[in-house]
């Protein structure tokens, strides 16, 4: 049985990386790209599989510009068009896949019609499943060409076993979202120690993390490339967008758009298992400003952390505030 009582917890806000001397002259020499699967994108970073946060039109300028995307779920029946839509355009086809039956049916599907996503993504709550294990083993079976990432997860155990089953990605993070009542509701998760659940598992990992949620500034991007994460899952920072799904409300002369989790009433129709809430984030005009935003401030962080890309991020000391020094959240 594994032992986490004597484990260090801490999240993004406990942590601030140590810089190293500068060997670039200016921060635009410095490369933020990384390779995931079988491309390269801009940044190691892409916005969350939620309703709320992509939808068909932002997956394709997301592509179009280099940027990684997986499209949500939530509309099965359109997926096989999405994929063939996107190959007409000369872009990658990125979806999402759950684990019930009728997703069986759908892989069948795609086999059949040799319409091959170039990426998909196993996308439930608890990851770490008997069943997701089953789903993983169909689809690289099926679609061995798809570049497969899976999730929810938040344990080295978990990892090791969905590698094994044949991921070619895990995705870290259960609990820790903006939209997320699942600490609530059930007592589990990753929720507040998120960054340190992040480190365990790079540390049993052999394949690419995706860490997931959580996020609440751009430098905790450069937090989560430190403990091991290849790319960076993003919701709530990239939902008040004008290019974001969610309707714009205005309130006392300010201006939201609604972001809801993919686990809420909202999303599910039904009051059911619920593990997610809606709340309004504040407008933030273009997701293109806010990307080039994080790329630049990524670039800064390389500069800090002494090298020219990423890896120099990998290599930084850190140190453990503890002062909490920002809440995210509030
Ligand atoms: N990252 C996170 O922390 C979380 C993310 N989410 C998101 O919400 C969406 C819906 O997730 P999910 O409910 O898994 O999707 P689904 O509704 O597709 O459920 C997945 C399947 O697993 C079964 N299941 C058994 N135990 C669990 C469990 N503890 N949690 C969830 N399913 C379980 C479900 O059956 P049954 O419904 O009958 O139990 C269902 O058949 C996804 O997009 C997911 O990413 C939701 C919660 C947490
Ligand atoms: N527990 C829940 N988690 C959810 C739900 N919908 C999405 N998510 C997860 O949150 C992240 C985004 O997190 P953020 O901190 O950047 O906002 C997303 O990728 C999912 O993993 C939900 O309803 N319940």
């Amino acid at each position: 049985m594994s032992n986490y009582f004597s484990m260090e917890a801490f999240d993004y806000d406990d942590i601030q990386l140590v810089p190293n001397k500068c060997i670039i002259k200016s921060r635009k020499e410095a490369d933020t790209s990384v390779k995931f699967g079988n491309r390269t994108f801009k940044i190691p970073v892409v916005p969350a599989n939620m309703e709320s946060v992509i939808d068909e039109k932002l997956a394709i300028w997301l592509a179009e510009n280099d940027y990684y995307y997986v499209m949500h779920r939530f509309y099965p029946e359109k997926r096989a068009n999405f994929i063939k839509m996107m190959h007409d355009k000369g872009l990658f086809a990125s979806i999402s896949v759950g684990i019930k039956d009728s997703e069986y049916d759908f892989i069948d599907q795609l086999a059949k019609e040799n319409l091959v996503p170039e990426y998909i993504t196993i996308d439930v709550a608890h990851g770490h499943s008997n069943f997701v294990i089953k789903m993983i083993k169909y689809i690289k079976d099926k679609l061995p060409d798809s570049f497969l990432t899976a999730g929810n997860i938040a344990t080295p155990e978990a990892v090791r076993e969905l590698e094994n089953a044949g991921a070619d990605a895990t995705k870290v993070g259960v609990g820790p979202g903006r939209a997320c009542i699942t600490k609530l509701k059930t007592g589990f998760g990753t929720g507040g120690w998120q960054l340190a659940a992040l480190r365990m598992c790079s540390k049993a990992a052999s394949k690419p993390l995706i860490a997931d949620g959580g996020i609440r500034h751009n430098g905790d991007i450069a937090k989560s490339v430190r403990f091991g994460a290849s790319m960076v899952m993003i919701g709530s920072l990239f939902a008040g967008h004008e290019e974001s799904p969610g309707n714009i409300i205005k309130i006392d002369g300010k201006t939201y758009k609604q972001y809801w989790g993919s686990a809420s009433e909202v999303q599910k129709g039904a009051y059911r298992n619920v593990e997610g809430k809606q709340m309004l984030v504040p407008y933030r005009g273009s997701i293109k400003d806010t990307l080039q935003e994080m790329q630049e401030d990524l670039q800064s962080s390389i500069s800090y952390a002494g090298g020219k890309d990423l890896n120099a991020i990998r290599l930084v000391d850190y140190v453990i505030v503890k002062s909490s020094i920002m809440d995210g959240d509030k």
